[in-house]
Order: structure tokens, then C-alpha cells, then sequence
């Protein structure tokens, strides 16, 4: 087999998303804070509804996904009940409402769908929460009476003002935040210093503009909308400023408020993406970058809705990240697994926690196109027929840091084993992919986590897991290293890497780890930086744009169900 005529150390092991996520330790003491003795809700609906019912044993309230018509409740405090449930939630993200016309066409888009009652979730417009961390960073250094002329700034306010001005709406809607916007930048100046709790409430401006103008503008277009900020209906997050995750609590207290507030008095929801609040803080949280998505999907999870739509500007989910290769084709359909370990190993286009509440909901979530509406694009879901799949698409995860740890034979394998995961435990490091032998083990490690660091940060905790792991191991720190991951179905890993280690022999490119993932979707291979972009190139136009697969093509007798399959693509 190809593979064995390379000449490096491949070390084959297992990968995962789910192998480094977070256990929310604090989400069952927060669970007492929030929720609890709220009457008994229970809505009636064309799909899916919700029903909300107090868990007797721990007082919190409870949401069931409801797939048929549920009987109005009988006890009180719910007189008002709306005769129809809401039924998707739809998130745009900040391309989508990145101007005034964009804002139109967005509002055009969710009218288009007269038989849906949506949730709203939105992005900040455009590249703000680029701009507002800019104007941070500039803060800290350029003194409080230069804030004012800061470009970013500028960029800023002429942004939502010009938004505000071409839709005809009133400037108030923003100025408040605005005002507020500019006096803590100040602030920072002033303190010269910028900590990731201030960067978090200073990027929360995007979002809460936004979602004031969208809510403002379809409110003049006559149809009723209600702006929330996700920090005050109960988004409630762990403490992890810039990177933190939503607490089971949340789904509850969101249901609880966004339900209640249709019930009494039925207005189009349009909630903050991104944004939570600490439970410990108490402050502004944000759920790491392209943070709407998870947002989206925590909405369709809490009140059980039908749908979960996230609008992009791209066609759906792609074979392969359209920067890296322009060939890229849409994927019609992904599950959950899939999209998972796709947004886990760097795929831009979802968040990499986006799809667990999708799941734990079974919720459907569709990808689509807010500037090519008719574009099918991406469903994904729990299941779907993988017989005829052999690849569904490829991501690239730059700037890895890897770790070849060789045992000094100190402690027994299982000693050693146990100490190294306990070392990365202790520091709170994530580990992406591992391979292990008797003596040895290969790992890289999770860059969002050590990205959420300052840089001087980074370096020590580097410095000091080695140091750790020197009192046991022989350790060589590799970086610049890329992930390539193959998505797809590893059932048929032969054929994945007999084709992929074909690709990457001719382009001469040296593996350094295999991985191959416990998901069942995903094998990841580690090679250097310098050679990643042009790899997943040559991957994309064997796997996706070749038409000489005679291995593929004995899977796929029936071409035609591999093309609504939509996995392997021809011309
Ligand atoms: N596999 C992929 N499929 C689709 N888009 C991808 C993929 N990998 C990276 N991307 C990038 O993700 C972008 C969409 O994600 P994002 O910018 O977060 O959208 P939004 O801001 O609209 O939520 C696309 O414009 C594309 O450049
Ligand atoms: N505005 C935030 C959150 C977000 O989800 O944005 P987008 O949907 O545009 O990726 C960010 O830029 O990260």
C-alpha cells in the first residue's frame, strides 16, 4: 500500500472534537440560580413545539422537543398563549448584515417565508468585532485624548449612523451605545490595558447594534420585532472570556423568556449572537469567534424548534475552504459527526461548538446562502445514508503545535500515559489529535486554547508543560504544523488513504502523524505549515475533481444516489 513506501515516522492514532470538550463543571451549581419555579408552559403547534414542565427533582424547568400538537395547559399563567408556535430560528451572520441594502435584502429574505415564525439571531455588521478589538488594541497605547480619532472608531460610528440614515431610522436607536462605545475606550486608554473581560464587553457593541437596527427597521416595514441581548434573557456562560460555553441553565431560562414573551405578545424575537453573561461574573461573555452559530443553535435546542438555519455567504457547507481552493463544491448533506469534527479541525464556515446542542436537541440545521437564497445548500443531521460516502470534504488547521513525548521509562505505560493526559489536564490544555505506541505518544495541541492567551502567556504555558513532562519523557516541541483533516467515512479508510498518501508521495510531501478519529469521520493527518495549502489542493482535485476513481467507482454503481448523496463530485 502506498503508505508503507513513505519515509517518515507515521504514527497512527485517534482524534476527536469530543476528546478535548469542556465538562462545565459549573453548569449544576448554576442550575439552582436559574429557572426555577416558573408555572408550567405549554404551547400548541404546527411542528415542532415546546413544552416546558418543572423537573421535580431539581426545581428547574424543563424543555421537551414536542413533534406533534400538545394540549393546552391546564394549570394557570398561561391564558394568553399564542395559537402558533415560533418555528425556526434563522441566524445571519455578519456578512449577511454587513450594510443598509444587505439589512433590506435580509429582511426581505425572512418575509419571504410568510408560513415560518422565526427567531433571529444576529452578527455584528460586517468586520465590526474586527474594528472594535483594533480600537482596543490601539486604546491601550494612544491616550484618552486621541480616542475620539481613533479610524476604527470613525469606521464605527459612520458604519451604524449611515446604516441607520439610508433605512430611515432614527439615530437614538444607537447613539446611546455609541456614546457608551467611545467611553470605554477611553477607559482603556486610561488604564493602558486591555483584559480579556473588557474585550469581551467591548466587542459585545457589534451585536447589540445590529440586532437594535434590524429590530428598528422590520418594525417599520410593519411587522413586529423584539430586539433581546442574549445576556439578559439567560444566555448563561462559564467564565471564560473570549472563548467561553454555554451552561445547561441556559436552555431553560431562554426558553422561559423567549416562549413567555410570544405568548403574551407575539413580536419577531432578534437576539444578540455570540454574546452570554459569566455566572460568576455576572459580566459579558463572548462564545469565541463566529460564536452566532452556537447561539443559533442553543435557541433551536431551548424552545425545540423545527429548524435550525444558519445564513452564510457561501453556498453551504463546501468540500474544502474556498480561500485555500476555489473549486470548492457544496456538500448537501453532513451529520452532525461530521459537521462536528469539520468546525472542530478549522472549517471557518461553523462554530466548532455550534453542533452539540443541535444534536443533543435532534434538531435539523440547514446552511444557506443569504446572497444565493436558491442555492439548496447543507443539511445536516443525526443520520444519513454513508454507504456510498467516501469523502465529504477536507479542512485545513494551521499553526498547530505539536509534541513527540518518549517515555524514559520511569513509569509503567499506564503510569505514563495517565501522567501526560493528568499534566495537560492540570493546565487546562486541549489535546486535538494523539497517537500513542508502548514508549511514546504524539499529540497536537488545541491553538483556540492557547489563541485566547496573551502571546507572553502562551510561551510559558508551553515552556512549563515541557518542563512538566521532562520529568518523565524525552520531549521534541514541533510548530507550524497543519491539520489535515479528511472528513468522510472512515469505513472505508483504506481507499481514503491509499488515494490521499498517493497525492501526497507524488507532491513529495512528508506526514509526521496520522490520526484516525474515534467519530468515525475523520482521519487527520499533521504535515508542516510550508506544504499544507498546496496538500489540501492536491487532496481536493483528487478526491473532488478527478473522474478516475475505479475504487469509487465500484462503490458507486448507482451514480445517481451518489449524487443526491452529493459526496463524490464529478464533471
Ligand atoms: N468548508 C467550508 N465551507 C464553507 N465555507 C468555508 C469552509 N471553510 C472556510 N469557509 C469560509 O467560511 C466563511 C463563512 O463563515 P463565516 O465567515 O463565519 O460566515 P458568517 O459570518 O456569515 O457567519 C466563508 O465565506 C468561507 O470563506
Ligand atoms: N461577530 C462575532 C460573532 C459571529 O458569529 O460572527 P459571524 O457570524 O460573522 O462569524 C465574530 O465576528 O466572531
Amino acid at each position: 500500500m502506498a503508505a508503507a513506501s513513505l519515509q517518515c515516522t507515521v504514527r497512527l492514532g485517534l482524534c476527536g472534537a469530543a476528546a478535548s470538550r469542556r465538562t462545565g463543571k459549573e453548569a449544576t451549581a448554576f442550575a439552582l440560580l436559574i429557572g426555577a419555579a416558573e408555572p408550567c408552559l405549554r404551547g400548541r403547534g404546527r411542528g415542532a413545539g415546546v413544552r416546558c414542565q418543572r423537573s421535580a427533582a431539581a426545581g428547574a424547568v424543563v424543555v421537551e422537543r414536542k413533534d406533534r400538537a400538545v394540549e393546552p395547559a391546564q394549570e394557570g399563567g398561561n391564558a394568553g398563549c399564542a395559537e402558533a408556535e415560533l418555528t425556526v430560528v434563522m441566524k445571519f451572520g455578519g456578512s449577511s448584515v454587513a450594510s443598509a441594502e444587505r439589512m433590506r435584502e435580509v429582511a426581505d429574505l425572512i418575509l419571504s417565508f410568510p408560513e415560518e415564525r422565526p427567531v433571529i439571531v444576529l452578527s455584528a455588521m460586517g468586520k465590526t468585532t474586527n474594528k472594535l478589538l483594533m480600537a482596543g488594541e490601539k486604546a491601550v497605547d494612544c491616550g484618552a485624548t486621541n480616542v475620539s480619532d481613533l479610524d476604527e472608531l470613525t469606521f464605527i460610528k459612520e458604519l451604524h449612523f449611515g446604516t441607520i440614515h439610508q433605512l430611515g431610522l432614527d439615530k437614538s436607536i444607537v447613539s446611546g451605545l455609541l456614546d457608551e462605545l467611545e467611553q470605554l475606550l477611553k477607559g482603556i486608554a486610561m488604564m493602558k490595558e486591555l483584559t480579556l473581560r473588557t474585550r469581551d464587553y467591548l466587542v459585545s457593541f457589534g451585536e447589540c447594534m445590529s440586532t437594535r437596527i434590524f429590530a428598528a427597521l422590520l418594525n417599520k416595514l410593519g411587522v413586529k420585532a423584539r430586539q433581546y441581548d442574549a445576556f439578559e434573557i439567560g444566555f448563561i456562560t462559564t467564565n471564560d472570556f473570549t472563548n467561553a460555553d454555554i451552561l445547561e441553565a441556559t436552555y431553560p431560562a431562554v426558553a422561559k423568556r423567549l416562549h413567555g414573551d410570544w405568548v403574551t405578545d407575539p413580536a419577531i424575537p432578534i437576539v444578540t449572537g455570540f454574546l452570554g453573561k459569566g455566572w460568576k461574573s455576572g459580566a459579558i461573555t463572548t462564545l469565541g469567534r463566529g460564536g452566532s452559530d452556537l447561539t443559533a443553535t442553543a435557541i433551536g435546542k431551548a424552545l425545540g424548534l423545527r429548524e435550525i438555519q444558519v445564513w452564510k455567504d457561501v453556498d453551504g457547507v463546501l468540500t474544502c475552504d474556498p480561500n485555500i481552493h476555489p473549486k470548492a463544491k457544496p456538500v448537501p448533506y453532513l451529520t452532525f459527526d461530521e459537521a462536528a469534527e469539520l468546525a472542530y479541525f478549522g472549517a471557518q464556515v461553523l462554530h466548532p461548538q455550534s453542533m452539540r446542542p443541535a444534536r443533543e436537541g435532534d434538531i435539523p440545521v440547514r446552511v444557506k446562502n443569504s446572497y444565493n437564497r436558491r442555492a439548496p445548500g447543507t443539511l445536516i443531521t443525526k443520520a444519513r445514508d454513508m454507504s456510498k460516502t467516501v469523502l465529504t470534504s477536507i479542512v485545513l488547521k494551521s499553526n498547530v503545535t505539536m509534541l513527540d513525548i518518549v517515555s524514559t521509562r520511569m513509569l509503567g505505560q499506564y503510569g505514563f500515559l495517565a501522567k501526560v493526559f493528568s499534566i495537560f489536564e492540570d493546565l487546562g490544555i486541549s489535546v486535538d489529535c494523539v497517537a500513542t505506541s508502548e514508549v511514546s505518544i504524539s499529540l497536537t495541541l488545541d491553538p483556540s486554547k492557547l489563541w485566547s492567551r496573551e502571546l507572553i502567556q502562551q510561551a510559558n504555558e508551553l515552556d512549563h508543560v515541557i518542563e512538566e513532562l521532562e520529568k518523565i519523557a524525552v520531549v521534541h516541541l514541533l510548530q507550524h504544523r497543519s491539520i489535515i483533516s479528511l472528513i468522510g467515512n472512515v469505513q472505508r479508510s483504506s481507499l481514503i488513504l491509499e488515494k490521499a498518501f498517493n497525492v501526497l508521495r507524488t507532491n513529495g510531501v512528508n506526514v509526521q502523524m496520522i490520526s484516525q478519529g474515534a467519530s468515525k469521520v475523520n482521519i487527520s493527518l499533521v504535515v508542516h505549515d510550508s506544504e499544507a495549502k498546496q496538500c489540501v489542493q492536491a487532496l481536493h482535485s483528487a478526491f473532488f475533481e478527478s473522474c478516475f476513481l475505479p475504487e469509487v467507482d465500484d462503490l458507486l454503481q448507482d451514480d445517481s444516489a451518489a449524487h443526491s448523496n452529493g459526496t463524490i463530485y464529478r464533471h
